[in-house]
């Protein structure tokens, strides 16, 4: 029996883009309807450009909202591989300029090196989400939990992946990444009402599907599956 998951499908890329702008839209509106804020923790990556630039459209009250990467590359922030440059370029323009953004990346000679205050800083500041939006690799990785996790640092699997843990966020380099990388573990990404996989392509589904249905993958978007308190929302074309 294949892990649940919710199944949006679109015909193209700019359908779905609309289409998770508008549902993750409708979540902020509602967070801030219940709590007077909204916390939304999004991917980098090439997929959620068109996203990103759709939500940055949606009319919602932008000043009460934090949005910060699920994940980063630790470069600086206006470096061309940096998801924090790809949220300020795509996302935070015009209204959306309004919403408060907090960086994963900070000026440090490595991400171990910042994680104490990054930790600190996530627990207090940004958790809990009320939205999470992953993408996945052709690896079967989400955020910057790539299937090598743990790999040479025993224990790191477990905090990166457990659906309950302590540690919101993890230093991780990986031989399927060209830099250290900063990521929220996935006890942080569930801290999230609403959890969307924004997927593209044949081959991705492919292997989503394959994670999906085999109880023995040991793929990080199956722990994403099986953990997640309730099925996460695929939003996925061709
Ligand atoms: O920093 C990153 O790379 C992302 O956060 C990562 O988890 C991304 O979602 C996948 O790698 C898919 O990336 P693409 O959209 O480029 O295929």
């Amino acid at each position: 029996m294949p892990l649940p998951m919710h199944t949006h499908e679109f015909a193209d890329g700019a359908a779905l883009a609309e289409a998770l702008a508008r549902a993750v839209a409708a979540d902020l509106r509602g967070a801030i309807a219940r709590r007077g804020r909204a916390r939304v923790a999004l991917s980098g990556g090439s997929t959620p450009k068109a996203f990103m630039q759709a939500l940055s459209r949606q009319v919602l009250d932008w000043a009460s909202v934090t949005v910060l990467p699920i994940d980063d590359r630790w470069v600086h922030g206006r470096h061309e591989r940096s998801n924090e440059r790809l949220i300020r370029e795509n996302l935070l323009q015009g209204e959306a300029a309004q919403a408060r953004f907090l960086p994963l990346y900070r000026p440090s000679p490595s991400p171990e090196a910042a994680l104490l205050p990054v930790l600190s800083r996530i627990a207090n500041e940004a958790l809990p989400l009320d939205v999470a939006v992953l993408g996945m690799g052709e690896d079967g990785h989400v955020a910057s939990l790539f299937p090598d996790l743990g790999l040479d640092t025993p224990g790191l699997r477990e905090i990166g992946l457990q659906p309950r843990g302590r540690a919101p966020a993890l230093a991780v380099r990986s031989a399927n990444a060209p830099e250290p990388r900063m990521t929220l573990t996935l006890s942080a990404i569930f801290t999230a009402p609403s959890v969307y996989l924004h997927i593209e392509g044949d081959r991705k589904r492919r292997v989503l599907d394959g994670a999906a249905g085999d109880p023995r993958s040991t793929l990080p978007v199956r722990a994403l599956l099986a953990g997640a308190p309730t099925p996460p929302a695929l939003y996925w074309c061709p």
